[in-house]
């Protein structure tokens, strides 16, 4: 029996070299604030990133790019079949040799990348969530994963302890889970408008009922008193995560802290951009402007330091 796996392979793949180059302009083109926060970090952990980056940029694409029309639960099976054999050690595209090299330098774990492949799931066959529980497990299926991925390349410091007589350093995995939840929470306040207009509500919608607010309301981009009040509740929750995150980061490496507090901060000012467009989400895009962006460097370097 011809075995179609068993054929030689029709093309030759990218060089290592080549391959995280490929995954380095992947992040430097869409990622304007993981970039940056990236290129603080050394040379074998920022490439590991970046071909996390790549990864999870193409999965997304699949159900939010341009062609997510063509995109059916089988393609997603597939994709998680070509994940299984990037673990297995035996890349299928470009960007994966980056990958299987980077799994060879660090202990990360497949569990994560599998779920996100489930996250992307929900968005295929769901476009409502009733309550913030089932929001919870879509933001930790899509980012809280992240976290524990970039965990595991950053590595922790190994000089803090779990407790005294426990030796094993202390993994903050809860706050790196918190990160990408904060991180996916604020995506979703700063599109609410843009994801509207394709169908789709992430806010849940029984607290939507809770501030007397209604789903035809957000449709036409109604923004008044119950809105402020419903998004006041909604930024109130993801700094929570925020803050939450914050304490994890003293026990990473040392040297990857100034890139999680950059990150951290430079994400988290999108919040503070959708208060000073008074809410408007349907009508304006709240980013953090460059100057903004820069000056948070230095504090986030101090941060880095002093917490
Ligand atoms: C150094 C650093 C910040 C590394 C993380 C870089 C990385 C591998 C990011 C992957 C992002 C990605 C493409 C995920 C796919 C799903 C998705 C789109 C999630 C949303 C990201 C925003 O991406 P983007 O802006 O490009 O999407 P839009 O164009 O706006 O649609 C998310 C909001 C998730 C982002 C996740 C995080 C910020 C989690 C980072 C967590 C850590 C680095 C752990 C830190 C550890 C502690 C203890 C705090
Ligand atoms: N300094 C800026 N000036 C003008 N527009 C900006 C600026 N920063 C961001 N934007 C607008 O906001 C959009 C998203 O910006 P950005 O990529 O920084 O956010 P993000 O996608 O959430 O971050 P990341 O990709 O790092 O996760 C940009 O495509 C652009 O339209
Ligand atoms: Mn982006």
């Amino acid at each position: 029996m011809l075995q179609l796996s068993k054929l030689p392979r029709m093309r030759t793949l990218a060089s290592t070299e080549d391959a995280y180059e490929l995954c380095r302009q992947i992040t430097a083109k869409y990622a304007k604030t993981f970039y940056p926060s990236t290129l603080l970090m050394s040379k074998p952990k920022r490439r590991a990133i970046w071909a996390i980056y790549a990864w999870c940029r193409l999965t997304d694409e699949l159900v939010d790019g341009s062609e997510a029309g063509i995109t059916t639960p089988e393609t997603l099976d597939r994709w998680e079949q070509q994940l299984e054999s990037v673990f297995a050690g035996e890349p299928v595209d470009d960007p994966d040799v980056a990958l299987v090299d980077a799994l060879q330098r660090f202990s990360i774990d497949i569990e994560p990348f599998r779920d996100m492949i489930a996250g992307q799931r929900m968005d295929l066959y769901r476009s409502r969530y009733k309550t913030f529980e089932e929001l919870h497990l879509y933001c930790y299926r899509v980012a809280g994963t992240v976290g524990l991925m970039s965990t595991s390349v950053m590595g922790v410091d190994t000089k803090q302890y779990v407790t005294p007589w426990n030796q094993d350093a202390y993994v903050p995995t809860q706050q790196a889970i918190a990160l990408g939840i904060a991180s996916q929470l604020t995506n979703i306040l700063r599109d609410v408008g843009e994801d509207s207009r394709r169908g789709r509500i992430y806010l849940p919608l029984d607290e939507l009922a809770l501030f007397n607010y209604t789903e035809q309301d957000l449709i036409n981009g109604v923004v008044d008193e119950r809105w402020r009040e419903l998004m006041r509740f909604q930024i109130q929750r993801a700094r929570k995560f925020y803050r939450e995150a914050e304490k994890g980061i003293s026990y990473l490496s040392p040297e990857v802290r100034w890139p999680v507090w950059a990150a951290l901060m430079l994400y988290s000012q999108i919040l503070d951009a959708i208060e000073k467009n008074d809410y408007d989400v349907f009508t304006k895009r709240a980013y953090v402007p460059t100057p903004r962006k820069l000056l948070s460097l230095p504090v986030a370097w101090l941060r880095a330091q002093a917490l």
